[in-house]
């Protein structure tokens, strides 16, 4: 089920909110400049779909993103436990970055975890499946897929050079629980 817990940036102990409501999770979010929405395929997402059908099975709700946001390109990410490089790609994604475009992400199965490095505070965002979330520009974040990755994820940039991070440095995401997986 998806969640939300936010915690000061300087204390992960320190429960300011935690919700699995849909609604509040949308809320918060959006006073934070965070889109969260919940999504259903126009036709039913099935095991062993390939990464075409399933931008065919979302593409009314692509389509409507592109036209308002200006997206350009769109693929979709797949990682399971029997990737290759699990444990390099996790690290690299538990490194806090920022992007110059926004980061756009719509869960057609499994799940992870966004945590968004907002002003003092840190909002953890467990994401799954018909979770879409936007995080603007230039926010600071890390994402935990967990040590046995499960997720397909429909991406969508505006740069046609797809996913580029800028890394921050900072260790935060050490100070934070890990997302053990489900
Ligand atoms: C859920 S898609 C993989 C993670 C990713 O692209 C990213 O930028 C995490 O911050
Ligand atoms: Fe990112
Ligand atoms: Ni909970």
């Amino acid at each position: 089920m998806s969640a939300l817990t936010v915690t000061p940036d300087t204390n992960s102990q320190t429960i300011l909110q935690h919700t699995t409501d849909g609604a509040e999770i949308a809320k918060t979010l959006a006073s934070v400049g965070v889109r969260f929405e919940r999504w259903e395929a126009s036709t039913p997402i099935t095991d062993g779909m390939s990464h075409e059908d399933i931008l065919v099975a979302y593409d009314p709700e692509i389509q409507k993103l592109k036209d308002s946001e200006g997206y350009k390109t769109v693929d979709v990410i797949s990682l399971t436990s029997d990737h290759p490089q699990k444990d390099e790609l996790r690290q690299k994604f538990l490194s806090e970055h920022t992007h110059s475009e926004d980061e756009v992400r719509f869960f057609v199965a499994g799940e992870g975890v966004f945590y968004l490095h907002i002003e003092d505070k840190v909002y953890q965002v467990l994401c799954c499946k018909d979770d879409l979330i936007s995080v603007p520009d230039m926010t600071t974040h890390w994402f935990d897929m967990g040590p046995t990755p499960n997720f397909t994820a429909i991406r969508l940039f505006n740069d046609p050079a797809g996913w580029v991070a800028n890394f921050t440095g900072d260790a935060i995401a050490d100070q934070f629980p890990k997302f053990e997986g489900k």
